[in-house]
């Protein structure tokens, strides 16, 4: 799969075109346009009438993600509409088991678009908790599964285990996923912050989920873009440790070795993989942000 920067994923509900017409101007790296919870039951016909004339050239230079309302992508009409507008791909939300998957890309390719459009699943209940690992697997069996996205106010509904500031016993649960995800090198993003006037809250949220692994933060403002697109690119020390670890081993006195000492560090060559991700991370970012 080619690298691509997934740092900041703006929701942005699709029964509402004003939002809709800020976020083709918007700096996010992804659009996920929500036909579920954001989208009233009362509202759900607009927002597919809104969808209709919208495609992936709607958002150039990003990724566009329809989440679906429908548990299972069940509803003809919504799938209809859904893959009339080709988006590079379906969030499957409430996801309990790998077989929820395969059913949605059945009915994807049920459609003419259908082998284009990739697969993304939120993790936002105990049973998908409980079934990551069998839920990345999927990919095994053909699914074309690209990222998990972490549900964190499903969770929280669901577990009754309170969001609280530092989201301390959501850790576990978060390296579970990471993990999970890892097996099949899909990437994984963050779940909102609901206080999103909370800059140095979602500065933090960002930080962590960093750290943790995780390769971006679900966002639901525009004024959240900006922190998370500078917190989950590759910082300036990174891409100087790759850039030296890359042309470590190409001097001709290192060729052939496994093992070098730099700066007075051990590097061998599986840092080597780590650091080209870093530097094709950074130039991927550098493309994107130029744009
Ligand atoms: C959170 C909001 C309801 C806040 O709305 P509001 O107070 O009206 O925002 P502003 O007045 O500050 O808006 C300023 C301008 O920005 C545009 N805007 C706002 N939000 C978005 C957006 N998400 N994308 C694009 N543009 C946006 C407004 O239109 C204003 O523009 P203008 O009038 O031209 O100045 C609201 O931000 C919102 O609805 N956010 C999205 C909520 C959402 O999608 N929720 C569902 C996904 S989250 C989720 O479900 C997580 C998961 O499933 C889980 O379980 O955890
Ligand atoms: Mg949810």
């Amino acid at each position: 799969m080619p690298i691509r920067p997934r740092r900041s994923v703006l929701y942005v509900p699709a029964d509402k075109p004003r939002a809709i017409e800020k976020a083709r101007g918007l700096d996010c790296d992804t659009v996920v346009l929500d036909l579920e919870d954001a989208v009233a039951p009362e509202a759900k016909a607009a927002a597919r009438e809104t969808l209709a004339a919208l495609s992936r050239d709607s958002f150039p230079g990003r990724e566009f993600v329809i989440r679906v309302g429908s548990a299972g992508m069940s509803d003809p009409g919504e799938a209809e509409a859904v893959l009339a507008a080709r988006p590079d791909a379906v969030l499957v939300p409430k996801v309990r088991s790998a077989a929820d998957l395969q059913h949605v890309q059945e009915r994807i390719d049920g459609g003419s678009a259908g082998a284009e459009i990739a697969l993304w699943a939120m993790i936002e209940t105990p049973e998908a908790l409980l079934a990551a690992g069998a839920i990345a697997g999927c990919c095994m069996a053909g699914v074309r599964l690209r990222c998990l996205v972490i549900g964190t106010n499903d969770l929280a509904l669901e577990t009754r285990v309170p969001l609280e500031p530092g989201r301390a016993a959501y850790v576990p649960w978060f390296m579970q996923i990471v993990a999970a995800a890892r097996t099949q090198r899909l990437d994984v993003i963050d779940g909102v912050l609901n206080d999103f006037r909370d800059e140095a809250l979602l500065r933090s949220e960002c930080l962590q989920a960093r750290s943790l692994g995780m390769d971006g933060k679900s966002l639901i403002h525009p004024g959240q873009i900006a922190v998370a697109n500078a917190v989950f690119r590759p910082a300036p020390q990174e891409v100087a440790w790759a850039g030296a670890v890359a042309a470590a081993f190409t001097l001709p006195e290192n060729k052939g070795k496994g093992v070098l000492a730099m700066d007075g560090r051990m590097i061998e060559r599986l840092h080597l993989g780590a650091a080209q991700r870093i530097l094709d991370m950074a130039q991927a970012c550098e493309r994107k942000d130029r744009r």
